[in-house]
Order: C-alpha cells, then structure tokens, then sequence
C-alpha cells in the first residue's frame, strides 16, 4: 500500500517545527492522518529533524501498531493514536517542548486569557491537565497521556473542535486541527500566547483576564460569519 500523501504531509509539517522555533534536537514529533485507512503518519523516534525524509515517517494504526516504515515511530505515538481514535474530527497532532507552554505545563497551570492575541483563537483559558497519578505512570504511559487529555475536556465541557490545544501537566503540550499544517499553527499560536501570558503577570502579578464582550468580539471576528479569513 502507498502511504506517500501522508508521509509528504506529516514530513512538510515536522520540519515547520524547528523553523518556527518550537523544537530543539529531537523534542517534538507531528503526525498526519487517513482516516479512510485507519493510520497515520508520524515522526520516527529520536531522529534528528535534518536527516528526516518523507519516507522515514512511519505509519501507524490507531491502536499505535506499525503498519509500515523501517523505524521505530515516535515515544509518543500512542498519544496521537487515543487522540485519532476518539476525536474523529482531527488531521493532524503536535507535540512540542516548545519553552513558554511547556513551563506553563510544569507549573501546572491554565494560560489566563489576558488579551485579544489569545481570544483570536480560543474563548476559554488554555487548559492544562493534571499531571498523571503514579499508578498510571507505572502502566502505558504514553497511551494514558491520551486519556489523561480527553477526561479534562470532558471535565470542563471542553468541545475539542474549538478548543485545538492543552498543556499536560508536569510534561508539555498537545495541539491538533483539521489537517497537521493547522496542528502547527496552533502550536505557534500556543507558544506566542504562553509567552504573553508569562510577561504579562510578571509585569502586572494582578492583570485582569480579558472582559467577556472582548473576548466574544475577537472571536467572532475570526471565527464568526463575518470572518474575513479562514482557519
Ligand atoms: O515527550 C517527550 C520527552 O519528554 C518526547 O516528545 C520527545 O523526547 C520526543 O520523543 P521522540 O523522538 O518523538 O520519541
């Protein structure tokens, strides 16, 4: 079978990372997905990002099973298969080291929504889920992370298709959207809104989150029908 769409996309998409500044050595792995055929194509393990080539992408089922490719697929693999396998709506998965998020991961803490920059993109704090109980870290750790993701939307009321990005506690962060460009994006958005934020409590430890009236405005003005560009 011809996996080459989905390596060329996962591959196009991994090597935006670096470029973008969100990765560092082998941090981080981007995965592409089609659902026709049940697997998806994701960054091989530990490689750095200048010897990738779109046929070293190894394809996977959504069960984390290698389906096709010579390498061992990445560490966090069975993440992006329960994330594939439950939240049918997603193309493409991020994980990245990238600093701000990640500190804001290892604090354990939400991104308050200070500012327009972040109700560009997201209604809502950017949530961050707790960080995994020992038992769990025993068991399959990567496959839980997944789970771990899922049970603090559904805990929050969090719809994953308007909300496309989430810190893990202790670890780093997780994005997704339509296709595994728009995963990226969100993780770019991600690390620009953690930086903000981080700055602006240290600035003003008292900042107010942003009025709700400013918030709905600069979503719509993205998002709503009056949306002068798509996403
Ligand atoms: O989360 C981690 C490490 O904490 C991994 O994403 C990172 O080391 C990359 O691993 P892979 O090279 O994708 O196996």
């Amino acid at each position: 079978m011809n996996f080459d769409i989905i390596r060329q996309e996962a591959y196009d998409a991994n090597m935006q990372l670096p470029k973008l500044g969100l990765v560092l050595f082998t941090f981080g792995n981007v995965s592409a997905v089609d659902r026709s055929r049940g697997v998806f194509a994701i960054k091989p393990s530990g490689v750095p990002y200048d010897e990738l080539t779109p046929a070293s992408m190894v394809i996977v089922d959504f069960d984390g099973n290698v389906v096709d490719g010579k390498l061992r697929p990445s560490s966090d693999t069975k993440t992006h298969a329960v994330l594939y396998k439950h939240w049918e709506g997603i193309g493409g998965i991020v994980h990245t080291h990238s600093v701000f998020a990640t500190s804001w991961a290892q604090a354990q803490r939400d991104i308050p929504i200070f500012g327009t920059t972040h109700a560009d993109h997201n209604t809502v704090d950017i949530p961050c889920a707790p960080p995994m109980a020992d038992a769990m870290i025993e068991g399959d750790y990567e496959h839980e992370t997944g789970f771990q993701i899922m049970n603090c939307f559904t805990e929050r009321g969090l719809d994953y298709r308007e909300v496309e990005m989430v810190l893990v506690g202790n670890h780093a962060p997780f994005t997704w959207g339509k296709n595994a460009a728009k995963a990226v994006y969100n993780s770019a958005v991600l690390e620009t809104v953690a930086q903000m934020a981080m700055y602006t409590e240290q600035i003003n430890p008292a900042a107010p989150r942003l009025k709700e009236a400013l918030i709905k405005k600069h979503w719509e003005r993205k998002h709503g029908p009056e949306a002068y560009y798509g996403q």
